[in-house]
């Protein structure tokens, strides 16, 4: 006998829901490529689930505890996230239609040996979830932030710029890139608009990163408008030689190239230096790549200037990464902070007296930016501060503290463009002796 063909996006569904689960698990979200998914369509419907479910978490938690008073059943396979994905389907995607939401989910539950039985409760939450989806839809958004960050966040950032960071996890982040090539015929045939600098955004685009014009050419590089501040603030000459630490997979390595730096790259991951050594070569720039531990590094000759890029929470990243938001608690942040001390530390005995040094985080928390920046001044009595100056954030004025540091969070507007930006803090220094 033939077999029934499968019906129509279950495939795509069975794939969200494999990745929605490994995130829920405790893994990094990364969308779903052409090797996962090839055709294009399928592929954008199922990353558009995931990310829903991602970017709801908080309100999805309460929908399911009211529809499921015992909570979720145990060790029940791929349960959970066929579930997150319905209700983000039927309550924030309804141009999607609740048919395929509730017919997909069985389905695709009855794929799964350790959730096949569990088809009835499925079909029974997910109709009462349909019933009451309009109510579902109109649900706070302070429950989109987890409470303890929207704690933190609130006696650092205020109110206002809370319900800003909600409707920048609901939109998502836009696409910026960093121009190696600064030409007007570029940015028109991307489709993108000037932020600040040689920082340019596309607000939509219709076609994998890779397909844009220009990207063999190399003519490009992806990078957050904010991820793009710190490296231009760095004090050097053209020709001076510039360590950048934590460097992969190279973004600020390749402004530091075009700067016209020597530059040295150091990473202690040899999985993403290597794609940091492919990124080099598209672009045309040739750094110097070191692999070793940026805590204990010691170079025969110290460096005229060095970026330290630490590895951080990155809760600054939340609009790419909605899954930190969840993931990361106050024992994680702790272990960041003492990671950073160690490397600003090493950083200082690599780096030649007068050299200029800039401290950076994709983080939203205070202990891991304007905490650290202090605390190096306290306790590494061979540097001074070396505020930077609203002039130099020409199209930003407002992202510079008091203190002369850069805060930037997605609540702001670059040259007054959508979209917000990731969270950074950078702070410059420089060694006195
Ligand atoms: C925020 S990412 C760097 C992003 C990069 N600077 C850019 O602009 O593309 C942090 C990097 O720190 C590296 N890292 C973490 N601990 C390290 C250590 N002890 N020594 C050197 N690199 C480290 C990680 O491998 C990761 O590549």
């Amino acid at each position: 006998m033939a077999n029934k063909p499968e019906p129509a996006g279950l495939s795509l569904r069975l794939a969200a829901a494999q990745r929605l689960r490994a995130v829920l698990g405790g893994e990094h979200f990364a969308p779903l490529s052409t090797s996962d998914i090839a055709d294009g369509r399928d592929r954008a419907m199922a990353n558009r689930l995931i990310t829903t479910a991602l970017r709801r978490h908080g309100q999805i938690d309460v929908i399911i505890a009211e529809l499921l008073e015992k909570g979720l059943p145990a060790r029940s396979g791929t349960f959970e996230a066929v579930l997150r994905l319905s209700l983000a389907q039927l309550v924030f995607l309804p141009d999607l239609g609740a048919h395929s939401a509730l017919f997909l989910a069985v389905e695709a539950l009855k794929k799964d040996n350790k959730a096949r039985h569990l088809t009835g409760l499925m079909n029974a939450v997910l109709r009462k979830a349909q019933a009451n989806s309009a109510r579902y839809g109109l649900m706070d958004e302070r429950l989109l932030l987890p409470e303890a960050v929207r704690s933190r966040w609130t006696s650092a950032y205020g109110e206002t710029a809370l319900d800003a960071f909600a409707e920048a996890l609901i939109e998502g982040a836009p696409l910026d890139l960093t121009l190696r090539d600064d030409d007007d015929e570029l940015v028109e045939a991307l489709g993108a608009e000037r932020l600040m600098a040689d920082s340019v955004r596309l607000a939509s685009r219709d076609r994998p990163v890779e397909a844009l014009p220009g990207y063999d050419a190399g003519r490009w590089w992806v990078q957050d408008a904010a991820s793009a501040i710190p490296a231009r603030l760095l004090r050097a000459s053209p020709g001076a030689s510039v360590l950048d630490l934590c460097a992969a997979p190279g973004g600020k390595t390749a402004q530091l190239a075009k700067a016209g730096f020597e530059v040295s790259a150091l990473d202690s991951d040899s999985a993403r230096l290597e794609r940091l050594s492919v990124n080099m070569s598209r672009l045309g720039y040739a750094p110097e790549i070191i692999t070793a531990d940026a805590s204990s590094y010691r170079a025969e000759t110290p460096f005229d200037a060095i970026v330290l890029d630490a590895p951080c929470s990155a809760t600054g990243t939340f609009r790419r990464h909605p899954e930190i938001l969840w993931h990361r608690n106050a024992a994680d942040i702790a272990g960041r902070v003492r990671l950073q001390r160690a490397l600003l530390t090493n950083a200082f005995a690599n780096l030649a007296v007068g050299g200029s040094l800039i401290y950076c985080v994709c983080s939203l928390e205070p202990e891991e930016g304007e905490a650290q920046a202090d605390w190096a001044l306290d306790a590494l009595s061979s540097l001074e501060a070396d505020p930077i100056g609203t002039d130099e954030m020409a199209v930003l004025t407002e992202a510079v503290t008091d203190k002369g540091h850069v805060r930037t969070h997605p609540g702001l507007a670059p040259g007054g463009r959508n979209g917000g930006m990731d969270g950074f803090f950078v702070a410059r220094f420089r060694r006195t002796r």
